[in-house]
Order: structure tokens, then C-alpha cells, then sequence
């Protein structure tokens, strides 16, 4: 059935990859403070996800938010990504919450667990041969502040939870790149994620029913050390595509 679902940050590339796969699945309501370059589905709202009024009236009648809006950068200074990814995040949660959403689906990232990635478990980490595996009951481990940040995201969302009973499902995305894994980058090649699959999986976040979870974002690569196990078990979650099919 078709549900009505805010799409924040929907200019920027995850919002494309979604929309390129779901155009049609869904009634959305898409936020970003940049406005449209391209034709989209459904109404777009240009707004900073900071400014509370406009976010809870773009939550007025919506069923699932897909929460993507901040600063990607692995580099962002501290005070962007305090403004943008946990100032911007808890608004987004707070007006969910006041307009009756049911699941909000929130985009953390790889670097939240960045620094398991130690001296000794690379690079044999992102090679087929090592089995370690990140499963999402791990302790976060941020690699640097945009990580923290998205530490900090995926903590709202447990407070939004168990105080309310909001669903929250947090995607630790990997990497996302259109066509192909990224070439000559080992690490990206072992949490490539394909628009595809990434249209897929933020389809199952609509669909699926849970309470609080975190599931790694990535397609089924040979090279992964992030576990599928809990995407596949609580979404449904059915990759297609996987980086070792393409050549490096
Ligand atoms: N692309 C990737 O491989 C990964 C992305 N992510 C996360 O997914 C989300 C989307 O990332 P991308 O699409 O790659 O980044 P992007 O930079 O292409 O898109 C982000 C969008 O959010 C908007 N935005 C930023 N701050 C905003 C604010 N305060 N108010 C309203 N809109 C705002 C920007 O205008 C932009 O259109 C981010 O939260 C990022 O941290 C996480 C892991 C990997
Ligand atoms: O969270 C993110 O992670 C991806 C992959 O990280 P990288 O350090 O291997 O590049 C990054 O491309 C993306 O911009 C970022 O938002």
C-alpha cells in the first residue's frame, strides 16, 4: 500500500538514488533547503531543517519519514554538523513525534563504527578472506565528528522510541556510488552500496514493521565486514548487486 512519506535532504545523492527506484511506490513530500534541478514526485518543500515551524507543518499528514538532510562530510567541523545533523535531527524526531508518525528512518553512517577500523585489522578487513564482522550490536565507535554525529542520531532515535513508541530504524549507510563500486578503494568496494539496492532497502524501511534497530546500509559484497543478517531478518531486506561482480 502506498504510504505518505517525507523525504528529507531528497535534492541531494541518497534522495536520488530513492527516488530514481521509488518514484512511483509512494506520495512524497520532499525537503531540502536547496530547491529542485530536476523534475520529482509529489510537492517540494524548500526549508532548513533548523527552522521547527516549517518542519512540523511538512510533517502534517505523513506516515514515514526518511531522514536524510545533514552534512555527509567526513571532514564537517564540528559546528556544522552540530547545527545540521543533531540540532536539524532532534527538530525532524520532535515534530514526527507531534504529527503522529508512525517511522521515521534516519541515514547514520559507516563512520559511526569508523575507528573498529584499526591499525591491525587493516586492510585485511576489506578483503574476502577475514571474517571479522560489524553486526549493529556493536558500541559505536566514531572515526571522526561526523561520525559523532551520527552517534548522536541514532541516541535520539532511541530516546524517540522508548519514550513515544516511534519505530526507528537507523542505516548505517556504506558507500554510496551509481554503476559501479568505487574504483581502487578497497574500503569502498566492501561497503559499496548501488543506488538500487539503496532504493530497495529504504523501501523495505517504509514497508517493514519494527520497534528500534540499526542495520548496515551496503549490497551484498564478497569483500563486506558489515552483516546483512538484521536488514535481511527485519526488513526484508534483498540486496541484488555486489562489487566483486564488477571489475576493479
Ligand atoms: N552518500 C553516502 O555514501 C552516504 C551518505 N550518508 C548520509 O546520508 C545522508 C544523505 O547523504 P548524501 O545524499 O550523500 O549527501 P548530499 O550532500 O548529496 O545530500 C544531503 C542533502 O541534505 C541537504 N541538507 C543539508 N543540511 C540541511 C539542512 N540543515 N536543512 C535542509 N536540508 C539540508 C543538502 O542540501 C543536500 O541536498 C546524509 O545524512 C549522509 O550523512 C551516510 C553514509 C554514506
Ligand atoms: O558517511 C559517508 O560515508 C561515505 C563513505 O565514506 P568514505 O570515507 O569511504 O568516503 C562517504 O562517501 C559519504 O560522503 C559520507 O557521507
Amino acid at each position: 500500500m502506498a504510504q505518505s512519506v517525507l523525504l528529507t535532504g531528497a535534492a541531494g545523492r541518497v534522495g536520488e538514488a530513492i527516488l530514481e527506484g521509488l518514484a512511483d511506490e509512494h506520495e512524497w513530500r520532499l525537503l531540502d533547503r536547496d530547491p529542485p534541478t530536476e523534475d520529482h514526485p509529489g510537492e517540494f518543500v524548500v526549508a532548513d531543517i533548523t527552522e521547527d515551524e516549517t518542519v512540523r507543518e511538512a510533517m502534517d499528514g505523513i506516515d514515514v519519514v526518511l531522514h536524510l538532510a545533514g552534512d555527509p562530510r567526513k571532514t564537517a567541523p564540528w559546528e556544522s554538523v552540530l547545527t545540521n545533523n543533531i540540532d536539524g535531527t532532534q527538530t525532524v524526531f520532535e515534530a514526527a513525534i507531534d504529527a503522529g508518525v508512525e517511522k521515521v528512518a534516519f541515514a547514520s553512517s559507516n563512520h559511526a563504527v569508523g575507528h573498529y577500523e584499526t591499525d591491525e585489522r587493516t586492510p585485511d578487513l576489506y578483503r574476502t578472506h577475514d571474517d571479522y564482522l560489524l553486526d549493529g550490536t556493536e558500541l559505536p565507535r566514531p572515526g571522526n565528528l561526523y561520525g559523532v554525529s551520527k552517534v548522536a542520531g541514532e541516541s535520539l532515535g532511541r530516546y524517540y522510541h522508548d519514550e513515544y513508541g516511534l519505530s526507528v530504524v537507523n542505516v548505517r549507510i556504506g558507500n554510496l556510488t551509481e554503476g559501479h563500486p568505487p574504483i581502487d578503494y578497497e574500503r569502498g568496494q566492501a561497503m559499496w552500496l548501488s543506488y538500487r539496492d539503496c532504493a530497495h532497502l529504504f523501501d523495505r524501511c517504509i514497508r517493514a514493521d519494527y520497534d528500534y534497530e540499526i542495520v548496515y546500509g551496503i549490497s551484498d559484497n564478497d569483500r563486506k565486514y558489515y552483516s546483512l543478517e538484521r536488514a535481511k531478518d527485519v526488513l526484508g531486506y534483498e540486496p541484488r548487486d555486489n562489487s566483486a561482480r564488477h571489475d576493479d
